[in-house]
């Protein structure tokens, strides 16, 4: 039997079987040989180097989201309106067999858009068609976690290594009431997990429990992206709108797309941070671009971007913006930086600049900040 059938096979008993107390152990059981096997199921077959028949998209910009959703639901449309760059759209299905990679140019920064349901990357848009059902969002959601993505959700807080010798060690530092010891360790048994320190510090699930165990759960930010409200009625629109995670538009008629934007940017956390030579200008119109979530946004990543030996060179940091205290903060590395923050990097050894240098009247100048300037001038 393949693996495909195996899971059916579980799938169809988890279904038959009553959830109880008496048969939670059986359940738990069966949830891990699911996972076991979907894993399986995941892995390239031996001998071949890659992952399989992935479309292979060269990486750009600064930040990278995947559109995915059913077919003809607007995609390759709102790819178009977003980027610019031409992606097909038809009335029929499956118009887009290759991916479509777009770029959108928003707040001086680059963001990869791609049009392909496969790819995943630091944010999916999942676009529904507001006319159709409502069970396209789960069907999808579930298929996105068959292959281990978990949506708008964090990692479970459960501590987990495995050991050589020792046996297992259980601890909590929160109750549980949605899986207890005895149940842990059926399901460390069903992986051959003789041997490892587990501890729970918060009520997790027995879903999380295997999660934490198979350790390649992608944790990612998804928004759910009604198109084509043009054709829905008023109430509809305005529940869809009001669910968790979700906005509504439309191509056709243009609206909201530029919501659409500001929400995708918040929901990727770039942050821009202006560099300032000594005694001169930022340029304004050049930030470098870090983010919270993927290498982080202090002094120390702000020195990485920009040279590989300033983070050597760094006597402190001058920081203007909205992470400062008071304009400049003198920062150490650790201090983290906020979207817009001005930052000098002054270097051990060379000789302070002294002067009232303001920011020149720049056009492109960030609104807090220049606010901030006339209140304080700079001084470096
Ligand atoms: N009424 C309405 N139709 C739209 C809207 N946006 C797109 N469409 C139409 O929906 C159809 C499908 O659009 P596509 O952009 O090809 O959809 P897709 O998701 O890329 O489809 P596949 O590539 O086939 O998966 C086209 O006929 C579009 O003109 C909208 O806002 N309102
Ligand atoms: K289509
Ligand atoms: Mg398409």
């Amino acid at each position: 039997m393949g693996i495909v059938e195996r899971i059916k096979e579980i799938e169809a008993e988890m279904a038959r079987t009553q959830k109880n107390k008496a048969t939670e152990y059986h359940l738990g059981q069966l949830k891990a040989k699911i996972a076991k096997l979907r894993t399986q199921l995941l892995e390239p077959p031996k001998g071949s180097s890659g992952g399989g028949d992935g479309f292979e998209v060269t990486k750009y910009g600064h930040g990278r989201v995947a559109l995915i959703g059913f077919p003809s639901v607007g995609k390759s449309t709102l790819l178009t309106m977003l980027t610019g760059t031409h992606s097909e759209a038809a009335s029929y299905e499956f118009t887009t067999l290759t991916c479509i990679p777009g770029v959108i140019h928003y707040n001086d920064t680059k963001i990869q858009l791609l049009d392909l349901p496969g790819i995943i990357e630091d944010l999916v848009l999942m676009v529904l068609d507001a006319s159709k059902s409502e069970g396209h969002r789960q069907i999808l959601t579930k298929e996105l976690e068959a292959v281990g993505l978990r949506l708008n959700k964090r990692p479970p807080q459960i501590y987990f290594k495995k050991k050589k010798t020792g046996g297992i060690s259980f601890n909590t530092t929160a109750p549980l009431t949605r899986i207890d010891e005895k149940l842990c360790y059926q399901i460390l048994h069903e992986y051959k997990i003789h041997n490892a320190e587990v501890l729970f510090r918060e009520d997790a699930t027995v879903d999380d429990f295997i999660d934490v165990i198979e350790g390649n759960r992608k944790y990612i930010k998804c928004v759910y992206v009604y198109n084509k409200i043009d054709v829905v009625g008023i109430d509809d629109v305005d529940r869809l709108a009001r669910q968790p995670n979700s906005i509504v538009i439309s191509c056709n008629l243009k609206l909201n797309l530029d919501r659409l934007l500001a929400r995708m940017w918040d929901e990727m956390g770039l942050v821009r941070v202006y560099s300032k030579p000594q005694s001169q200008q930022p340029d304004f119109d050049e930030p470098f671009v870090l983010s919270a979530d993927r290498g982080g946004c202090t002094v120390e990543d702000f020195c990485n971007h920009v040279h590989r030996t300033l983070v050597k060179d760094m006597k402190y940091a001058l920081v203007w913006g909205t992470s400062a205290r008071h304009y400049p903060q003198h920062c150490g590395l650790s201090h983290h930086l906020e979207d817009e923050d001005v930052v000098q990097i002054v270097k051990k050894k060379v000789r302070e600049e002294g002067g009232r240098g303001r920011f020149k009247s720049h056009s492109n100048v960030p609104a807090r900040i220049a606010d901030r300037e006339k209140k304080a001038p700079l001084k470096q």
